[in-house]
């Protein structure tokens, strides 16, 4: 970073017309700002009333809110300060435009205030992560995540296992040092290898954590089954909308339709596919490849057809559909109409139970694929360790292993990746 940083602002409350705006100013010149529209710099961290003017025309612009905020120990860990104004279009534009007169302030780019908090050391990579998700965030199960790591529930247990893993090396190098002078009794060595297995442990459990992919994508529910069989009357009554056509003609699906829907609070992808039959027909026949290949992909499968001619996959529910005019199935799970309702609850209720294995717990966090990658190469690196007997490279691997912990934190190895994270923000966060 620049010795002296710009100072930079941005509207950071959602896109006007809104009851109010709240334009933030992050910087060494965010008090110079304050002074600049508002006449003065108001007591830290206490809202007060101020008329805003121009500082070129002296044009009245609002009557506003201001507040300053002094760094270091502000969200951006510089000097802070917020407008709070009416909303309207141009009232924002208006004092957006007066700010950009003062000399050394620019707008800022998408998720710099975050990268500044983060360049800061005010949040780690993680919690930075945590943040994007949160401002994304459309069901419970997303939002509880996100907020359990933008909070540092991760970086926490990993500067739990950085201390457990200082621990360890400290005790490898010292019998590095004894076993130089010659003395080291074999008995009183090595007694760090529980420890080191214990951590080993650690990794591998949080490597089985749910993913954040599956989290922020939704689970993927394939409803499938021969023609006619009800699957896209189902998809519709499961996704609360008329998503698919519905028809008595075999064959009315012949592409796949997929549905994001939130149900009980988790994410899903319902996908309707077409009827599974051999068909002459080019298009159909097209469609069924593609039921196939969504089938190989699914999470959950919603299986309409004989129950002895589901498709081999992780978990099926068999349903007997049609249930208020076709008798029931054996060997179904259960019977269910999409039409007369009957059974809806029930297979609700399955699904959700079936996720909540899937997705994170109460105040537990999914992983991403880059956590997943760190932890990954931190577990080998820890399992050479504990397979080593040369004591110089158990100290080699345990290094790898804190290097490993210090990408995910973002305290080393990141660069590449901190535009393309920064830039999933807004402009104002
Ligand atoms: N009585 C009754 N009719 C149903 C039910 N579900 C679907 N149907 C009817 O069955 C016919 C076929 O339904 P679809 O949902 O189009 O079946 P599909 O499996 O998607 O058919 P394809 O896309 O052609 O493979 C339609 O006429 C629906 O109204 C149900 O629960 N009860
Ligand atoms: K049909
Ligand atoms: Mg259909």
């Amino acid at each position: 970073m620049n010795a002296r940083p710009d100072t930079i602002y941005a509207l950071s409350s959602g896109t006007p017309p809104a009851a109010i705006g709240i334009i933030r100013v992050s910087g060494p010149l965010a008090a110079g700002a304050l002074a600049a529209l508002a006449g003065r710099v108001p007591q830290p961290r206490r809202a007060s009333y101020a008329r805003l003017r121009h500082p070129k025309s002296g044009d009245l612009l609002d009557h506003a809110l201001i507040l300053f905020f002094p760094g270091p120990r502000t969200a951006t860990g510089e000097d802070l300060c917020e407008l709070h104004v009416h909303g309207g279009r141009s009232v924002v534009a208006a004092v957006l435009e007066a700010l950009s007169t003062v000399p050394g302030l620019r707008a800022a780019e998408a998720g710099e205030f975050t990268r500044r908090a983060f360049e800061n050391g005010r949040i780690d990579l993680t919690e930075a992560e945590g943040i994007a998700d949160l401002l994304t965030a459309e069901t419970e199960s997303q939002r509880r995540s996100a907020l359990a790591m933008a909070g540092g529930a991760l970086s926490r247990e990993i500067r739990g296992w950085q201390e457990q893993l200082l621990a360890i090396a400290a005790q490898v190098e010292a019998e590095i040092d004894f076993s130089d002078e010659g003395d080291v009794g074999a008995e009183s060595a090595e007694r760090w290898r529980p420890a080191l297995a214990e951590l080993e442990r650690d990794v591998a459990r949080a490597l089985k954590r749910p993913s954040a992919e599956r989290l922020r994508d939704g689970i993927r529910v394939v409803i499938a089954g021969p023609p006619n069989a009800g699957k896209s009357t189902l998809m519709n009554a499961l996704a609360g909308r008329d998503v698919a056509i519905t028809s008595p003609l075999a064959g009315t699906t012949r592409d796949s339709i997929e549905a994001p829907v939130s149900l009980g609070g988790y994410p899903f992808i319902l996908i309707d596919t077409a009827g599974l039959r051999e068909s002459q027909d080019m298009i159909e026949a097209i469609g069924v490849e593609r039921a196939e290949a969504h089938l190989e992909a699914a999470d959950v499968i919603l299986w309409l057809g004989k129950p002895d001619d589901r498709p081999s996959g992780p978990r099926i529910i068999r349903i007997s559909a049609k249930s208020d005019i076709a008798p029931f199935e054996p060997g179904a799970d259960l019977a269910v109409s999409a039409l007369g309702g009957e059974g809806l609850d029930r297979l609700l209720a399955l699904l959700i139970e079936i996720s909540a294995g899937m997705l994170p717990a109460e105040g537990e966090v999914a992983i991403n694929r880059r956590h997943r990658e760190a932890f990954s190469h931190a577990a080998e690196s820890l399992k050479n360790a504990a397979h080593e007997s040369d004591l110089l490279l158990v100290a080699e691997e345990l290094r790898q292993v804190r290097l490993h912990f210090d990408r995910v934190t973002g305290q080393s190895g990141v660069e590449d990746m901190l535009d393309a994270l920064f830039g999933r923000f807004c402009i104002g966060k």
